[in-house]
């Protein structure tokens, strides 16, 4: 059986006193998308620089389609695809140059004009790379990283900086990828773009793996139904609420002021809450029945904001 696409033990990395990862596990098969998502600072692209044999991990190991990213990096090299945060070419270079330069590396590259097309870049196609904008110049990059057939890119914020029209061109070309089997890690904070692309979602916080799984599970509460959640003064008193509900059902103070019901919901549950609030002289705000966005599971989870 092959080895998974990546697969990370233990992973400890320090800046100085810094730990910037701190005992990270992930396993990403093959021919999936995996999506890092977390907030600014989590550790994400310390991660995918440590798979991309840029970084020597302190400890813990790390397996990139079964081969060590450091020693074996002259084997992995022409079976991945890297597009580092920024991107980055000569000033001067126009952009089909640059794409068919890195094409010429490879043994069997796709066509560059056709990726040039598919990722809105063919009218600029002759224009210098300092003259694109940020959003053409991250797509041309994104393009240098696909155009020699790789097994497995490493994306680090693919679509930062992007307008909406040029990002979903990118979420597009990256579904097709998936589809006809290429394994993707991706990095973002955009909670969309994971729910969007992602089989496997690994929610980081502070070097660490808060939660992973597949977006439609975690989006689901942990009684495995939609859940229904309010906004409210801080401290109410949930076992109270909880009693007037039927047996088996459990209520939350998720983060201060947001208060999760989990059970099944149905109209006499919302009748209750509500119900309940009255009685208590408070205004349940922002109530919602259904799944949750993964904004809310991070905020669930550690209490703060994705985006903050
Ligand atoms: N070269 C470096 N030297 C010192 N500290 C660093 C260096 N690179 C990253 N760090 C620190 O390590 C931590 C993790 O950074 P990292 O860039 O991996 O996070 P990230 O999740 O990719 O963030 P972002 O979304 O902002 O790119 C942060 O506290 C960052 O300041």
């Amino acid at each position: 059986m092959s080895a998974p696409a990546v697969e990370i033990t233990g992973l400890v990395k320090s800046y100085g006193s810094t730990r910037a990862v701190d005992d990270l596990d992930l396993r990403m098969e093959r021919g999936s998308l995996l999506a890092l998502l977390g907030p600014n600072g989590a550790g994400k692209t310390t991660t995918v620089e440590v798979c991309e044999g840029f970084l020597r991990p302190d400890s813990g190991t790390v397996r990139v389609l079964g081969l060590d990213p450091v020693r074996e990096s002259a084997e992995l090299r022409p079976r991945v695809g890297i597009m580092p945060q920024g991107g980055g070419a000569y000033p001067g270079v126009r952009a089909d140059e640059m794409l068919r330069l890195v094409a010429s590396c490879a043994a069997t590259p796709l066509d560059p004009a056709w990726l040039l097309d598919v990722l809105g870049l063919a009218a600029v196609r002759r224009t210098p790379f300092k003259r694109l904008s940020g959003g053409q110049q991250q797509r041309l990059s994104l393009a240098c990283a696909l155009v020699g057939r790789p097994e497995l890119v490493f994306l680090d914020e693919p679509t930062a900086g992007m307008d909406p029209q040029a990002r979903h061109l990118v979420w597009d070309l990256l579904s097709a990828l998936r589809r006809d089997g290429v394994s993707v890690l991706l990095t973002t904070h955009l909670m969309e773009e994971a729910e969007a692309l992602a089989d496997t979602v690994v929610i980081v916080d502070h070097g660490k793996v808060v939660v992973s799984g597949a977006p439609q599970s975690l989006t689901v509460d942990e009684s495995g139904t939609a859940g229904l959640r309010f906004k409210a003064r801080t401290r109410l008193d949930t076992a109270l609420l909880a009693a007037a509900l039927p047996e088996g059902y459990a209520v939350r103070e998720s983060a201060p002021g947001t208060y999760v019901v989990v059970g099944a919901v149905d109209p006499q549950v919302v009748s209750t809450v509500t119900a309940w609030c009255a009685q208590q002289g408070v205004l349940p705000e922002e109530l919602q029945v259904g799944k949750r966005t993964l904004e809310e599971v991070f905020l669930e989870l550690t209490g703060r904001e994705l985006r903050a």
